[in-house]
């Protein structure tokens, strides 16, 4: 999937003030200086981010850092942060709750906005990525919540976004379709190459799926680590096991408390 053109967008408070030079063309996103305040709270100080085209970065940080500020500051969902913002044009967002609109069938949820035969043929084809051919006529009502999830992420693949923004999409799934949903996410992202930022709250989802690892503490990045694993990644290997202990301790969480790695799919909550 190659990298759209990418936007500026200075924002909020920084709206007036003296604009950057821009960043690489080929870069997948970038932030200067984003912050973002709710009234006397400043939740994000001024984050410096930039990530590569295809690029797989997960977020971390403990229950209202400001991991969903981010990530909707990043969607052009939140008109108020303040700082620049350089995004491809071609974005798209997942979220925790699939939001399938019920009135609407399941391809006409995923090809919402577009129109035309060559749409719904880019739907169908969305549809068979994610495994859900047979379910084009369906009600959203009638998909289980993994196939509900899957419809989501067909409606973000049909966009082909430059940039695929995940915000906890596997954290309402029970634990045995989360592992299949990783699978099917570190498919759909090798064959097409977005950059993604994937907020998670979940320290072995990051360490599973992301190339490079951030933790948000205190309104910055705090630690930006890549991921540089065998390949298989499994569990309980070496490598792995050190990473994640590294990750639970710059978000203060005792490890004993966190358990051992989680075989069953269900990793310590970064909470
Ligand atoms: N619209 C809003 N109005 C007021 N406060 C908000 C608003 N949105 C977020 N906040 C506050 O900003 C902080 C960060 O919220 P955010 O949802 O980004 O955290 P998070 O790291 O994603 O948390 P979690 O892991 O629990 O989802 C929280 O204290 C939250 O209450």
């Amino acid at each position: 999937m190659a990298t759209g053109t990418l936007t500026t967008t200075t924002t909020g408070a920084a709206r007036d003030s003296a604009r950057t030079t821009p960043p690489a063309a080929d870069a997948g996103f970038v932030t200067r200086n984003l912050t973002r305040s709710f009234g006397p709270r400043q939740v994000l100080r001024g984050i410096d981010l930039e990530a590569a085209p295809g690029e797989f970065v997960a977020l971390l940080g403990r229950s209202g850092s400001g991991k969903s500020t981010l990530l909707r500051a990043l969607a052009g969902l939140d008109a108020e942060a303040g700082g620049e913002i350089l995004v491809p044009e071609r974005r798209a967002v997942v979220f925790q709750d699939p939001r399938l609109l019920p009135w609407k069938s399941v391809l006409d949820n995923v090809t919402l906005g577009q129109h035309g035969a060559a749409a719904a043929e880019r739907g169908r084809a969305a549809l068979a990525e994610v495994g859900l051919t047979g379910h084009e006529r369906d009600w959203p009502k009638t998909l289980s919540g993994g196939e509900a999830q899957r419809a989501a992420l067909a409606r973000a693949l049909v966009r082909e976004p430059a940039l695929l923004l995940l915000d906890e999409p596997f954290g309402a799934l029970d634990a045995l379709t989360r592992i299949r949903m990783h699978a099917l996410v570190q498919e759909l992202c090798s064959r097409h190459r977005p950059a993604v930022l994937l907020v998670t709250h979940d320290v072995d989802e990051a360490v599973l799926l992301a190339d490079r690892v951030l933790v948000l503490t205190d309104g910055h990045i705090s630690l930006d680590v890549p991921v540089e694993l065998p390949s298989p990644r499994l569990r309980g290997d070496g490598a792995f096991t050190a990473l994640r202990s590294r990750l639970l301790r710059e978000l203060g969480i005792d490890e004993s408390a966190a358990g051992a790695h989680a075989p069953s799919g269900q990793p310590p909550p970064a909470r």
